[in-house]
C-alpha cells in the first residue's frame, strides 16, 4: 500500500511544538542574531520577550481598537468599505475570501492614517497619536530584527533589509483585526471573563469550544518582508509547521510574534521560510490582534542579496518589483501560494 508522505490539505492536524521565544534583552549579539536567523530559516516564526516597546505605547492604540469594534455596526461602516483599506467586516480581500472578524486595515504612514482617523474616532487626534507611536515603536523593533538577521548573515551592510522599511516611501501597513467570542452578546475583552458569567452555561462553552473550528483568518503567508504581531491574552493563532502540522501559538500580551513574509524569502532566496499562519476564531473571549506589515517601497526591487546565492544555490524567484508582487496578491486568493509564480523557469 501506498502512504502519502503528507496529509492532504483538509487533514492538516494541530501538534505541540516548542516555538522559539527569543528574549532580546540578550547582551551577547552575535547570539542573539544566531537565535533570530536560527528561528527564521526553522519556523519563519518566533516570539519575542523583553522588546523594550512600553505597556504605555501599546495599550493607548489596543484601547483605540477596544472603543473602535465596539460602536455599532452602522457607527463602524462610517470607515469602510475596506478598498483594501478601511474597516472591514468578514470579507477578506476582493477575491471572496471569509473570516469570522472584523478588522481596520490602514497605511503605515502618518498622513493616511490623519485621514482615516476621522471616520474611525470622535477623538482623531488621539487615534492619530496612539496608532503612529505604535507603528513607529514596531518599525524600530522590525529594523532591529532585520539589521540582527543581516548580520548573522555576514552581509557588510547591515541596514540591507531595514533601508527598505525605514524609507519614508515605504507601502507598509497596519492592521487590527477582531475576533468576537463565540457567545453572542459576551464580547469581552477581559482575560478572566472565561465561564464567570452566571448566565451562560460552562458546559455549553466546553462543547462549543471543543467541536467549533471557526477560521477567523484563513491559512496564508504574509506577502510583506516581516509582520509584528501584538494580541491580547486569547489564542487563535497557528503557524504551519514544515511538515505540515498546525501549531498553536500560545497567546501572551507582553510578547510580539515575529513573521517572515514572501519578499523575505524571496530576498534570501529561500533561506527563510514565509511561514504560513491561520487565526481560528474559537474562543469563548474576543481576540483583538494588532499587525504591522513591513514593506518596502511600490518600486523597490526584490532580488536575492548576493550572500545567498551560488553555484549549488542558484536564485530560485526572478527578480521583480514589490509593487508587481502586490499586484498579484491582491488578484489571488489568500491561501494562494503566489511566491511560486515568481520561480525562475
Ligand atoms: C485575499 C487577500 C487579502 C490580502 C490580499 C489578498 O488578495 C491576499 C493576501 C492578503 C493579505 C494577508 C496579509 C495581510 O493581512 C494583508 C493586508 C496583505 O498585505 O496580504 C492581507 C490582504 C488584505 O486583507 O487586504
Ligand atoms: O489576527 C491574527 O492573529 C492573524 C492575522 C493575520 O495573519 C493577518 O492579518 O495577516
Ligand atoms: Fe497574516
Amino acid at each position: 500500500m501506498v502512504v502519502p508522505s503528507q496529509a492532504p490539505l483538509r487533514m492538516k492536524k494541530t501538534r505541540a511544538v516548542g516555538i522559539p521565544v527569543i528574549d532580546l534583552s540578550l547582551e551577547e549579539r552575535p547570539k542573539l542574531c544566531q537565535l533570530i536567523l536560527k528561528a527564521c530559516e526553522e519556523f519563519g516564526f518566533f516570539q519575542v520577550q523583553n522588546h523594550g516597546i512600553s505597556e504605555e505605547i501599546i495599550s493607548r492604540v489596543e484601547r483605540e481598537g477596544q472603543d473602535f469594534f465596539s460602536k455599532t455596526a452602522c457607527e463602524k461602516q462610517r470607515a469602510g468599505p475596506p478598498t483594501p483599506f478601511g474597516y472591514g467586516c468578514k470579507n477578506i480581500g476582493f477575491n471572496g475570501d471569509k473570516g469570522d472578524l472584523e478588522y481596520i486595515l490602514l497605511e503605515a504612514n502618518p498622513h493616511s492614517i490623519s485621514h482615516r482617523a476621522n471616520s474611525i474616532s470622535q477623538d482623531p487626534t488621539k487615534f492619530r497619536c496612539a496608532v503612529n507611536d505604535y507603528i513607529e515603536e514596531v518599525r524600530k523593533l522590525a529594523c532591529e530584527i532585520l539589521e540582527m538577521v543581516a548580520e548573522a548573515l555576514w552581509v557588510e551592510d547591515k541596514f540591507i533589509f531595514s533601508k527598505l522599511i525605514r524609507d519614508g516611501s515605504s507601502d507598509s501597513c497596519f492592521r487590527i483585526n477582531h475576533y468576537p467570542s463565540l457567545v453572542k452578546g459576551d464580547d469581552n475583552d477581559d482575560d478572566d471573563w472565561s465561564g464567570r458569567n452566571p448566565n451562560i452555561n460552562p458546559q455549553l462553552f466546553d462543547h462549543q469550544s471543543k467541536s467549533s473550528n471557526r477560521i477567523g483568518f484563513g491559512e496564508h503567508s504574509d506577502p510583506q518582508i516581516l509582520t509584528i504581531l501584538r494580541s491580547n491574552n486569547v489564542g487563535g493563532l497557528q503557524i504551519l509547521s514544515a511538515d505540515a502540522f498546525w501549531i498553536p501559538i500560545p497567546p501572551d500580551s507582553d510578547k510580539f510574534c515575529v513573521f517572515v513574509g514572501d519578499a523575505f524569502q524571496a530576498l534570501t532566496n529561500g533561506r527563510l521560510r514565509s511561514v504560513r499562519h491561520r487565526a481560528m476564531a474559537n474562543s469563548t473571549k474576543a481576540r483583538m490582534s494588532m499587525m504591522y506589515f513591513a514593506a518596502p517601497p511600490l518600486s523597490a526591487c526584490i532580488a536575492p542579496i548576493p550572500q545567498v546565492v551560488s553555484i549549488e544555490k542558484p536564485c530560485i524567484y526572478r527578480p521583480f518589483t514589490w509593487g508587481e508582487y502586490k499586484t498579484t496578491a491582491y488578484s489571488l486568493r489568500l491561501a494562494d501560494h503566489r511566491l511560486d509564480l515568481f520561480t525562475n523557469s
